[in-house]
């Protein structure tokens, strides 16, 4: 091994000496902690390594087929969804120049089983429109967001609060700087950090969050474009508290019907699918699409260095429905694993557009964003010109810099 240099600083040979048995320790420490880790972290940090590594898992591309290890090719089946997803919902968009017919198809992999992939049905317009919607609906009360327990976010929510002063030429007329709220005592939970804080007890976060903003304790104020910044998540229909692990079943929120619909006839199409061997299924969606009520649902805000780390979804009463999660803006490496972080998580690249049924034993899978990928769509460019978002250009500059998580829950069982 190369000799270890000490900082300059240091002047004593016996200095140099400590500091070099520090370095052997924390090496040895390093190491000693890499070995007891889970292959799901592995996983996550092999991918995260911003070097090259042998140990980097493979990543299916359901898109893009020819991109895959002979192995994920092998793996990966073509399934057709049992409706157009337009016809069910005009929301996906009609098919134009900028996005030709849709195909039919959906794909599984048959490591995973339960994940229904579909390859992006939305037309760019639709793309877009659901941006605004993340942004301009999605974030106003009473939707909870992560910014809530640091901030007194007016009722307009932080982004509509954003548009106005972007808008506004006048410096007098902007919305003033949105202050901190005395930072609540820390208090640690049995796994971590208080929910508050959304900061866990690992160097990861169990939501995508800012964690040095979570730490801060300043009363520093800030304007709405540096606070939509730090825009993490915000919860939709029955509000998810991050303490309890429990929704909030006496304040009910209504689910809005866009994001609704879109999930019914996703459910709708993929009723039915699954992983047929020699005609007889290993595993199969039985849940029939017309009983999927959205109930509840998170938008996760990903700025390009956030990511996800391992989880399971399990609040939900109904763990029988599926889970209909939906990517917007940035590309990303998504992983999922099994009912343990000792399952061997499969990579996927997830793209703008792209719909995940998690069903079955993926429902309950451990699964994470370990990465999000440097590849900004061109039909959501701030410079797009479309007559059908007020203001485009100010949802473009957030999501070209951005990828946005769309996920949809049914939490209680069928009456
Ligand atoms: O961002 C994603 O694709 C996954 C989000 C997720 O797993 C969650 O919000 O529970
Ligand atoms: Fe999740």
């Amino acid at each position: 091994m190369e000799e270890l240099q000490p900082p300059a600083h240091l002047k004593s040979r016996r200095q140099k000496e400590i500091w070099r048995k520090q370095q052997l320790d924390n090496l040895k420490a390093r190491k000693k902690a890499h070995e007891t880790q889970t292959p799901f972290r592995i996983a996550e940090r092999n991918l995260q390594s911003s070097l090259p590594t042998p140990d980097q898992p493979p990543i299916v591309d359901f898109v893009n087929l020819d991109n895959n290890t002979r192995e994920n090719r092998d793996k990966i089946q073509e399934v057709e969804l049992h409706y157009d997803l337009h016809r069910l919902c005009p929301l996906f968009g009609e098919s134009d120049q900028e996005c030709p017919a849709r195909k039919q198809k959906a794909y599984i992999h048959t490591d995973i089983d339960g994940l229904i992939f579909i390859p992006n049905p939305f037309t760019a317009a639709a793309q877009r429109k659901l941006v605004y919607n993340c942004l301009h609906n999605y974030t106003q009360s009473p939707n909870l967001s992560n910014l809530d327990a640091h901030y007194d976010i007016p009722t307009p929510g932080v982004w509509n609060l954003h548009v106005t002063n972007q808008k506004s030429n006048n410096e007098d007329s902007n919305v003033d700087s949105i202050c901190r709220k005395e930072s609540p005592k820390r208090q640690k939970t049995d796994n971590g950090y208080q929910n508050s804080d959304l900061v866990n007890a690992t160097d990861q976060k169990s939501r995508p969050d800012n964690q040095n903003e979570s730490r801060k304790s300043s009363n520093s104020a800030l304007k709405p474009s540096e606070l939509v910044k730090k825009l993490r998540w915000v919860t939709l229909g029955y509000q998810y508290n991050w303490t309890t692990k429990v929704y909030d079943f006496d304040n009910p929120v209504e689910f809005p019907s866009e994001a609704g619909n879109l999930s019914v006839a996703v459910a709708k199409a993929a009723e039915g699918l699954g992983y047929k061997v020699n005609d007889e299924y290993r595993w199969q969606n039985t849940y029939r699409g017309e009983d999927f009520i959205p109930e509840a649902g998170i938008v996760n805000y990903y700025q390009l260095k956030d990511t996800l780390m391992a989880h399971v979804d399990r609040s939900e009463l109904n763990m029988e429905a599926p889970l209909i999660s939906i990517s917007l803006g940035h590309d990303c490496i998504y992983l999922i694993g099994g009912p343990t972080r000792n399952t061997t998580p499969t990579a996927i690249r997830l793209r703008s557009g792209d719909v995940m049924v998690m069903t079955g034993n993926a429902r309950s899978a451990y699964h994470g964003v370990p990465k999000i990928l440097p590849s900004a769509p061109t039909f959501l460019q701030p410079d797009i010109k479309d007559a059908q978002v007020d203001d485009w250009e100010l949802y473009g500059e957030f999501i070209s810099k951005a990828r946005i998580n769309l996920n949809i829950r049914q939490v209680n069982k069928c009456e």
